[in-house]
Formats: C-alpha cells, structure tokens, sequence
C-alpha cells in the first residue's frame, strides 16, 4: 500500500540558514493493505512531518515515497487524493464557520465526482454518516458551531469516505476529544480497517497506539529506533529508549523552541546514535546503527542488542 524508503526532510536553521535541521532523518517502512501502523514519539520528534510527507503537503529533501507501487511525486494530486486522505487533530479548523456541514460532502462532489447525480451523492452522503455511528437526519443542515469535536471528527472521517479512500493518515485525531469519545472514533477506525482501509495512526499515547495498530513504529528525533508487530513491541520492547518510554513517558507533550532545536541538532556527535546522549547503554560502539532484525516482524536500531 504504501512504502516509504529512506526518507528525509531537511530544514536550514540558525543564523542565515547555515545549520541543517533533519525533522526527518532515513527513515523507512511499509504499511500493507488493511493494516493500521502507529507512529508514536515525542512532540518534534517528527511524527506529523511525516505525516506530510504522505500526504504531499511537503517535499521530502530526499527519499521516496510509494503509493500501490507508484512514486507519489509522479502521480496527480487530484489521482492521488482521491485513495490517500489526512485527518489531523483540530476538527474546528477544518470547517469554514459560516457554511454548514453539508458544503464539505458538496465539495468533494464538485471536485471529485462532478457528474454523480445530486440525489444519488445525497444518499452516498447519508450512508457514510450513518457509518460513523451518526444520524444524518440531525447532522446535515447544521453549522459546525452546533456539533461537537467528536461529531466533527467522525464527519471528517465520514468525508474520506465518500471518496475511495484507500490510505488514511490519522494524526493525532483524538487528542481534542473527551475519553469516552477517543475511543469511539479508534473503534471506527479499527471497523473501517476489516473493510479494507490503512491507516498511519499518528499519536503521542502508547496506550492509544496499542490498543489501535497492528504495527508500531518508535520514532526519535526523526529516525526509527524500533518497528514491529504492536505486540512484538509493546511485550518485548529492546530498543533503550522505547524501554524508556514505556517505563515513564517522558516530555512526550513538550513544544520546543528554536534554541532548542538547533541545540537538538548539535547533541549527538555525527554518526551516532540519537539517542546516545540519554541511553543508559551509550558508548563508542553506538556509531551506524541501523535497524536490524531481531525477531519474525520486530526491528531495532541498536548495536546492543
Ligand atoms: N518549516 C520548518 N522549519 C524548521 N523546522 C521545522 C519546520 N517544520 C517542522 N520543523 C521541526 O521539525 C521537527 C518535527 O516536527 P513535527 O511537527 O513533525 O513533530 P511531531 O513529532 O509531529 O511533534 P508534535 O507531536 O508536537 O506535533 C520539530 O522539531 C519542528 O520544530
């Protein structure tokens, strides 16, 4: 479905521009047909930069992406969006306040399928709503202002599938919502994968990422420090740093400021691991690391282990 190899983004920093910041730094995997993958790290760890990258939003400074075996950077966006759609973590921000939740299921018509007969896009309409859990009757007519951000959500993901959505990339799309909602919409989501979607669930929460995914990818500054099978990770987690993560969930929530990122990209000698500067196992020998297979579906990017 989708396979990203050696992917990197780059930004210039510092004074002038002189210093590089890589959001994104090699990384690779593959997500297969029905198939939910969690990406979980810290804040800047470079989660939703990838995120863009899938969705073409951004260009990636080198690396590609594949998209059902064809390099995305070939393919039209209007091709592409219709099997390859974002859902992201502030549904408020994704409707214009002053027309009602209608104009964003007319929209997709007018782009998309402009020849659909409008009572027939009508009754497409109504079905995905009711797919995810919500009566039509009293959604449609109303203003964005009138619903909740758990409705909200649920129409945004009702909207991806009016199109033939094949690829979803869901970052941090419960983090707005109340507890007994969150779960709600990741059961939609587990739901609509036995009918055939894949979903890169981008999250910030271990829990989240374990109860959802089938696999996990462990990201750290903007490289894989270990990929799997969700139980393979979570039960038997090897890599320093996800042993870390799982024992205290650290700052996962913190916002970082220009200082500090250009300090982030100056902390690891070149060459070394990037979690060097905190691992309890660090010495000279963390120097290449790739990741490597330690198990069936479990990968770490560890000399130690
Ligand atoms: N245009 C840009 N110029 C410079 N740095 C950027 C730019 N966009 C993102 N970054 C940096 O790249 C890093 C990765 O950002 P990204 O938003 O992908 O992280 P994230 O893991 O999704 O974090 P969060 O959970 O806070 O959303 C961050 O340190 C961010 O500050």
């Amino acid at each position: 479905m989708i396979e990203v190899t050696n992917l990197t983004k780059a930004y210039n920093i510092g004074s002038f521009g002189k210093e590089k910041f890589y959001a994104v730094d090699n990384v690779s995997f593959k997500i297969d047909d029905n198939q939910i993958v969690s990406l979980i790290g810290e804040s800047g760890s470079g989660k939703t930069t990838i995120g863009k990258l899938i969705l073409k939003l951004i260009k990636p400074t080198s690396g590609e992406i594949l998209f059902q075996g064809k390099n995305i950077k070939n393919l039209k966006n209007k091709e592409y969006y219709r099997y390859v759609q974002g859902v992201f973590q502030d549904p408020f921000s994704s409707y214009n306040p002053i027309f009602k939740i209608n104009r964003v299921f007319d929209m997709v018509r007018e782009e998309f399928y402009p020849k659909t007969d409008k009572d027939k896009w009508n009754e497409k309409v109504e079905k995905v709503i009711s797919e995810v859990g919500l009566n039509p009757k009293e959604i449609l007519g109303k203003f964005p202002h009138q619903l909740s951000g758990g409705q909200l959500q649920r129409l945004l993901i009702a909207r991806t599938l009016l199109m033939e959505t094949k690829f979803l990339v869901a970052d941090e799309i419960i983090s707005m919502l109340d507890a007994s909602t969150r779960i709600d919409i990741l059961n939609i989501l587990i739901d609509l994968k036995e009918k055939g979607l894949s979903v890169l669930f981008i999250t910030h929460d271990l829990s989240l990422g374990y109860y959802t995914s089938d696999k996990t990818i462990i990201l750290y500054r903007g490289s894989i420090m270990e990929y799997g099978d969700t139980e393979k990770v979570f039960n038997n987690p090897l890599h320093p740093y996800t042993i870390m993560l799982m024992n205290s969930v650290p700052t996962m929530n913190k916002k970082w400021t220009k200082e500090e990122l250009i300090a982030e990209s100056r902390r690891t000698p070149p060459g070394y691991c990037k979690f060097y500067d905190r691992c309890p196992l660090a010495d000279k020998e963390c120097k290449n690391v790739q990741l490597k297979k330690v198990e069936e579906e479990h990968y770490v990017a560890c000399v130690k282990k």
